[in-house]
């Protein structure tokens, strides 16, 4: 697959990750009838990756995006910086523009400002750092103060592979995301677990939404379902 290598984003950047809409094709159903219905593939759908600094945004970020995860080689990011991937869903492609957001507290009122326009939140902390995981209900008190009342939110509990250093268990996170509504799981920039599936049911919600989302009588998709089939298991013991 060729690959652009252009950058757009806002100044500052941290990093020169963005491409522009490389595909991929996380399910191969045929014949879906959500096809049939109409769906504006220029659409974009803009998805923010929040949490503390150092839990992993960008590395997951650069995961899903190129499948590949260098190991310390990321220094904080700075502001705000997006990237641009397409995702097939039902045989409909769905563009997601994903902002990277600097998780210092002193860009903080920066990244404010993007969050009424976006339409899903992954939510990160890392499960070797507590501190991480506690500040969790500070970032949704924010989300809440600031983003779109119907944003998408997923909870994401990264670096499952780090097994030795764990201090939060998978039960913790799990609690906590019910508590809050929002659909959960682990993953790992390092190993790619989860990775696709996180972002792959953020899209299939948004498409789902932009095609269904004037019939009320519609079903809705059932994103909690969606990912407890298909979520790998991590280890849920510290
Ligand atoms: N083992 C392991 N290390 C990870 C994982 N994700 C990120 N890291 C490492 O954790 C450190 C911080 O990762 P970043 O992706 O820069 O974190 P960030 O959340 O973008 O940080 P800020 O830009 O400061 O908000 C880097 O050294 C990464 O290599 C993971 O899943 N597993």
């Amino acid at each position: 697959m060729e690959r652009m290598d252009t950058m757009e984003s806002m100044e500052p950047i941290s990093a020169n990750y963005t491409t522009a809409y490389p595909e991929i094709h996380p399910d191969n159903a045929s014949g879906s009838e959500e096809a049939a219905l109409s769906y504006d593939e220029e659409l974009l759908h803009k998805t923010i990756l929040v949490g503390d600094s150092g839990v992993g945004k960008t590395s997951l970020l650069v995961q899903f995006d190129q499948g590949k995860f260098i190991p310390g080689s990321f220094s904080a990011t700075v502001g705000i910086g997006f990237t641009n991937k397409v995702v097939t869903v039902d045989n409909l492609k769905v563009k997601l523009q994903i902002w990277d957001t600097a998780g210092q507290e002193r860009f903080r009122s920066v990244t404010h400002a993007y969050y009424r326009d976006a339409q899903a939140l992954l939510l990160l902390y890392d499960i070797t750092s507590k501190s991480s995981f506690d500040n969790i209900r500070a970032w949704l008190t924010e989300i809440h103060e600031y983003a779109q009342r119907d944003v998408v939110i997923m909870l994401l509990g990264n670096k499952a592979d780090m097994a030795n250093d764990r201090v939060i268990k998978r039960d913790d996170g799990e609690k906590l995301a019910r508590e809050y509504s929002v659909p959960f799981m682990e993953t790992s920039a390092k190993t790619g677990v989860n990775v696709d599936l996180a972002f792959t049911a953020v899209a299939k919600e948004l498409k789902h939404r932009a095609v269904h989302g004037q019939q009320p009588n519609e079903p809705k998709f059932q994103i909690h379902e969606y990912i407890e089939c298909r979520k790998e298991n991590t280890a849920c013991c510290s």
